[in-house]
């Protein structure tokens, strides 16, 4: 496989390399985070809506320690963070992946400093301390559509049957 197929790769980006990498994306920058465990129609709905707030849109992702301490189940996550990270990187609609290891993404939020914060419809966006962060730097929050019947944890229970 040519190296120039795997260029996806280039938006994992180590938390060192995180100020040079934001400089170099266009703005509006937009900023969401999860644990994206098994990859479905929501998320992409979601991600690609979210993208076309900005003009990049950046993706915090929980580290296997973090999203274990989030109580999806003894098992969760299924996918370690190296291959959710790789398989998010791979979207159009993603420009950038930076994994982050507490239990909010509170403190990378503040590293980034977003123009806009997203998060679905599965959360109320006006409850949310990443909101009251955001905007204390004059950016915006804002919440996209639940998309009905897509859900990791429903997936996992329909293929355990
Ligand atoms: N069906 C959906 N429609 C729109 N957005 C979604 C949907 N499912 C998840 N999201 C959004 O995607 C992000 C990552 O969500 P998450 O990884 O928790 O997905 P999930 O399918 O709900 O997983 P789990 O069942 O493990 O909690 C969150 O910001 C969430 O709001
Ligand atoms: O994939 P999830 O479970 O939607 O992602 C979580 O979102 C939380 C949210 O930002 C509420 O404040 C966050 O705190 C948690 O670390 C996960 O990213």
């Amino acid at each position: 496989m040519s190296a120039a197929a795997l260029t996806f790769l280039d938006k994992l980006c180590p938390p060192e390399e995180l100020v040079q990498a934001l400089a170099r994306l266009p703005r509006p920058l937009v900023f969401t985070n999860g644990v994206f465990d098994i990859l479905h129609r929501g998320h992409v709905t979601y991600l690609a809506q979210a993208r076309g707030l900005g003009g990049s849109l950046v993706l915090g992702l929980n580290s296997d320690a973090s999203a274990r301490g989030l109580g999806k189940g003894p098992d969760r996550p299924l996918n370690p963070e190296a291959d959710r990270a790789c398989v998010l990187a791979a979207l159009e609609s993603v420009n950038l992946v930076t994994l982050f290891d507490e239990p909010t993404p509170l403190g990378l939020l503040r590293r980034v400093r977003p123009d806009v914060y997203v998060k679905g419809g599965d959360y109320d966006i006006e409850s949310l301390a990443e909101t009251a962060l955001v905007r204390s730097w004059g950016g915006q929050a804002c919440a996209i559509p639940f998309v009905d019947g897509y859900s990791t944890t429903a997936l996992v229970k329909r293929i355990r049957g």
